[in-house]
């Protein structure tokens, strides 16, 4: 039992040690056996707690790393260790994608295309005369970074073909590795139609590390033929699907909606679908054209005592 306990505790390091490096300040390079546990349910209350004290102390250990306090982090760190690590995280994250509990992101990315793929049969059938039938001629390349399992919407639908990684694997069609040490593509064949950032950007603990992780999702996209004004998909992809907790844009101090798309737009991005639901945000970037060097420190947009303090900073 003493054993078991122990060997649980190296591993929670080991994941500690990836998400540092998603926060780009330790580069140490762990990658982790993959890890196909079975996931026992937590309740609803659990496991918002667990989710909101594991993101509470990765702040706390970034803050003290960023400092080089380095006993404050290895304090931190127990306790991140005490409260499951990113293994209970991620449990308590596939608890909430049931459909009993908010649901499957995914399946509003599908929603989405199908929607696109709609409006462009109509607009082509109004200019024709005729009606034809627009399917994706080509499956539509997808990188699920933050992928907890498989069996999402997006991972079930032909539309797809499926690139997942996350910085701890649970399944083995998810490749262990950290986005922000992810080769950057050589070729166009190594490149996306689309980035799933689904509950991920939230993930990653300063500012600057979220800046950081939008732009780097630039280097990933492809502009293809999918582009050319006969497919439906025109004006829609390449692009990045971002979900975030909605207070992190509804009640936070520096970001709101416009201050997003401002950032957004230095990147190259342009707003295509947004949904806005009680829990969640929604958004469709497509990017339109090339990342500009524009900086946006942490400047408060919306004032008061009871708001949150998520911040995006463009370095
Ligand atoms: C809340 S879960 C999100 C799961 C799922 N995408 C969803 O929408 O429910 C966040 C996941 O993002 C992963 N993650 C965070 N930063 C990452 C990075 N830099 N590279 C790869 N995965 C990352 C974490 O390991 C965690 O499993």
């Amino acid at each position: 039992m003493a054993r078991v306990k122990k060997q649980q505790k190296r591993t929670g390091s080991i994941l500690l040690s990836r998400h540092r490096t998603a926060s780009g300040i330790d580069s140490a390079s762990v990658v982790t056996h993959p890890r196909f546990a079975t996931t026992s349910a937590l309740s609803s209350k659990a496991g918002r707690t667990v989710i909101r004290k594991h993101h509470t102390l990765q702040k706390r250990l970034s803050q003290a790393q960023a400092k080089n306090d380095v006993e404050a982090a290895r304090t931190v760190q127990a306790e991140i260790e005490e409260n499951g690590g990113l293994e209970k995280y991620q449990r308590a994250s596939i608890c909430g994608q049931s459909s009993q509990r908010g649901g499957d992101s995914s399946k509003i990315l599908i929603e989405w295309i199908g929607e696109i793929q709609r409006s462009a049969s109509r607009a082509k059938s109004g200019s024709s005369g005729t009606t034809t039938d627009h399917t994706i001629e080509q499956r539509l390349k997808l990188l699920e970074v933050g992928a907890l399992s498989p069996d999402n919407a997006c991972s079930k639908s032909p539309m797809f073909d499926v690139r997942r990684i996350d910085l701890s694997s649970r399944h083995p069609s998810i490749e262990t590795q950290d986005f922000m040490e992810r080769p950057l593509p050589k070729q166009g064949d190594e490149k996306f139609d689309i980035i799933s950032l689904s509950l991920v950007l939230n993930y990653v603990p300063l500012p600057t590390g979220r800046g950081a992780m939008l732009r780097r999702t630039t280097k990933f996209l492809r502009h293809r033929p999918l582009d050319q004004a006969d497919s439906p998909l025109a004006g829609s992809f390449p692009s990045v699907f971002l979900v975030l907790p909605a207070p992190c844009i509804t009640n936070s101090r520096y970001l709101n909606e416009d201050r997003l798309a401002e950032i957004m737009n230095c990147l190259g991005y342009a707003l295509i679908r947004s949904k806005l639901s009680a829990k969640l945000s929604y958004q469709l970037w497509r990017l339109n054209g090339d990342t500009k060097r524009g900086v946006f420190k942490k400047e408060e947009v919306n004032p008061g005592k009871s708001r949150n303090n998520f911040a995006i900073v463009l370095e």
